[in-house]
């Protein structure tokens, strides 16, 4: 069995994840560490030197390899399911079962503002009016993607342990 984390950024999916798999018992792959390591380059380092286009089609290509792998939790990077086929790929891979962790945007605005200089698509958003004006706008045109999940979970109100037990509960 494999079970894809998806969502936004900050949504929890590489934290959540790795929780996930400990409960299971099963391994863990967070894509963007797998690129990382596999491309000898940190994220921003990649969007900086080889562009979003590059990073774009390795995420791809990395996404088919490890959605071969069985018995794995998987968290994809906030983009990974709305470019391409990907979203088709993880449908469709064997024994496969997709969660969106689904968050409110104050949430995740919270979360990021903080952490955002790790992230490339919003580094350079330095206040909270423009991060949360930014990320209504990109969230709206991402929710189609991650709305096709098999299932969706809110993770408002909740911590991370609880949102692991209840991913762990619902496999
Ligand atoms: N349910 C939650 N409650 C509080 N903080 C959370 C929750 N989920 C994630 N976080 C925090 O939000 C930040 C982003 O989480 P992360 O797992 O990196 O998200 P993603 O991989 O989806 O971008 C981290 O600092 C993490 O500890
Ligand atoms: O939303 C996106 O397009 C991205 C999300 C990031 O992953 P997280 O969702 O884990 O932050 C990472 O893949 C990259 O910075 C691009
Ligand atoms: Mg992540």
């Amino acid at each position: 069995m494999k079970i894809i984390l998806i969502g936004y950024m900050g949504s929890g999916k590489s934290t959540i994840g790795k929780n996930v798999s400990k409960m299971l018992n099963f391994d863990f792959i967070d894509l963007d560490d797998y690129i990382q390591e596999k491309e000898q380059l940190t994220i921003p380092q990649i969007f900086d030197r080889k562009g979003e286009i590059y990073f774009r089609k390795k995420e791809h290509v990395y996404l088919k390899e490890v959605l071969e792998r069985t018995d794995v939790v998987v968290s994809l990077g906030g983009g990974t399911p709305c470019y391409g086929s990907n979203m088709a790929a993880v449908l469709s891979a064997k024994d496969a079962h997709s969660v969106y962790l689904k968050s409110s945007i104050p949430n995740l605005v919270q979360r990021l503002l903080p952490e955002r200089l790790g992230r490339p698509l919003i580094a350079h958003i330095t206040t909270e009016e423009d991060l949360t004006e930014f990320v209504g706008k990109h969230l709206f045109e991402r929710s189609y993607y991650y709305s096709q999940c098999t299932k969706t979970l809110v993770t408002d109100g909740k911590t991370v342990s609880e949102l692991t037990e209840e991913i762990v509960r619902l496999f």
